[in-house]
């Protein structure tokens, strides 16, 4: 179980990335949902200690994380947003270069732990090529295969499924979802359906503070018989977005649709639906902009 508790992070410009975040993470996948520039990055930065907050404390099954960083990286895989490669270095080759940084030593032991995350990644028949000449969702099966080195127990994945197809993206969650039945792992994202697919667990963050937590079914239900949906004309869809809290706009064959939050049906035109992640999703981070607004 990782506890986070009261931590907070002001950079020297003066933003405000982490507010006060406490957070219970156990094990399994759990999603960390948020806008671009919500904070997430900053605290995986944080957790992965590679930056320390201002104040508050992080806990790892007993061990005080701040205060012991090293024994944390031992336990640690952490895939960042960017992570640069020597393009005409084979993957097999870097892979175990960064085993022996991570501290596997012994030559049997490690060409094994290699071969089996080449394997485990699907990258066994593209082992012997250029990183340069790999697909974007190669990349970041090679990025998590050197993040699984040394077994890690903690998993910290930043927003790995920006960018891949849909192909991809479903290999590299179905990869995700193996991982996280024995280990804590944290997948940070903006893409809401990656939490859907994937996450018994998750967490909102806008603007550096947690909005939810819980499981992502028990926040939809809360928004049951609220959520309405009609087709507008788009001049008519400005009225639309002034008079009602309009939680996100679909074009359907070119023509908006819309997603409405009311207690009851808000004109004839609308049907109920059944709420989703996207429509909580929506929901807070409209509400949080609302509130930043109001107090300008
Ligand atoms: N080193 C830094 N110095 C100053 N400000 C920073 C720094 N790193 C991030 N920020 C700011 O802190 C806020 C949170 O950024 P962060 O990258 O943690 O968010 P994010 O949710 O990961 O967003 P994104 O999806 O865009 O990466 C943003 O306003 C960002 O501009």
């Amino acid at each position: 179980m990782l506890s986070i508790k009261q931590l907070s992070k002001t950079y020297a410009n003066g933003v405000k990335a982490i507010n006060d975040v406490n957070l219970d993470i156990p094990n399994g996948m759990f999603g960390l949902l948020g806008p671009n520039g919500a904070g997430k990055s900053s605290l995986m930065r944080t957790i992965a200690t590679l930056q320390d907050p201002d104040s508050g404390t992080i806990h790892f099954d007993g061990l005080d994380v701040l205060a012991q960083p090293e024994a944390l990286r031992r336990q640690l895989g952490y895939l960042p947003q960017d992570f640069g490669v020597y393009p005409k270095v084979t993957a097999e080759v870097l892979l175990n270069h960064f085993a022996v940084l991570k501290g596997l030593t012994a030559r049997g032991e490690r060409k094994e732990a290699v071969e089996a995350l080449l394997q485990q990644t699907n990258l066994w028949e593209a082992r012997k090529r250029g990183l340069g000449t790999f697909s974007g969702g190669m990349r970041q099966r090679f990025g998590i295969a050197q993040a699984l080195l040394g077994a890690p127990r903690l998993v910290i994945v930043d927003e790995p499924t920006a960018g891949l197809d849909p192909d991809e993206r479903n290999r590299f969650l179905n990869l995700l979802a193996k991982i996280g039945e024995q280990v804590v792992v944290i997948l940070s994202t903006h893409i809401v359906a990656d939490v859907t697919d994937l996450c018994p667990r998750m967490a909102l963050i806008v603007k550096g503070e947690v909005r939810l937590q819980g499981e992502p079914q028990a926040t939809i239900d809360t928004l049951r018989s609220k959520v309405w949906r009609r087709s507008v004309s788009a001049e008519a869809l400005p009225e639309y977005q002034q008079r009602m809290n309009v939680l996100h706009t679909r074009l359907v064959g070119g023509k908006p649709q819309i997603n409405v939050f009311a207690d009851s049906q808000p004109d004839d035109g609308f049907i109920q639906v059944e709420p989703d992640l996207e429509d909580v999703y929506f929901l807070h981070v409209r509400s949080a902009a609302a509130n930043a607004a109001a107090t300008v």
